[in-house]
């Protein structure tokens, strides 16, 4: 799900600009610019956990960053993709809005 039911379609085409940290991550995934929408950083995201293969290979809604550059930006050891409104809130963390 390329966005969620918790931000609405306005929140996913917000245009924002990655602390160096995030925009690190982002680039190893094939990022190759620095102001992205919602929708973007969250696909780059996804491409990082699944090349990386981060998730749990039992409960694969769960991704273990703890020893992961992923983990240090988040500032978790571990989240569940089932939980939106915690991953925006530590995504946004690493995130300042772009006025457009
Ligand atoms: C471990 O995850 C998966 N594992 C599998 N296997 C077969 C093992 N298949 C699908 C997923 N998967 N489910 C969701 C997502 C993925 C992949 C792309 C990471 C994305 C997503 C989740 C977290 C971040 C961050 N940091 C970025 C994107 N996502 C989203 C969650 C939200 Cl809140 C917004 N947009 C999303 O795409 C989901 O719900």
């Amino acid at each position: 799900c390329l966005s969620s039911s918790s931000i609405s379609a306005a929140d996913n085409e917000k245009l924002v600009r990655p602390k160096v940290q995030l925009q690190i991550l982002l680039q190893q995934a094939g990022a190759e610019k620095d102001i992205f929408t919602m929708k973007e950083v969250m696909f780059y995201l996804g491409k990082y956990i699944m090349h990386k293969e981060l998730y749990d290979k039992k409960q694969q809604h769960i991704v273990h960053c703890r020893d992961d550059a992923l983990g240090a930006v988040l500032g978790v050891d571990s989240f569940s993709v089932k939980e939106p409104r915690a991953l925006f809130a530590m995504i946004s963390k690493n995130l300042v809005a772009v006025k457009n």
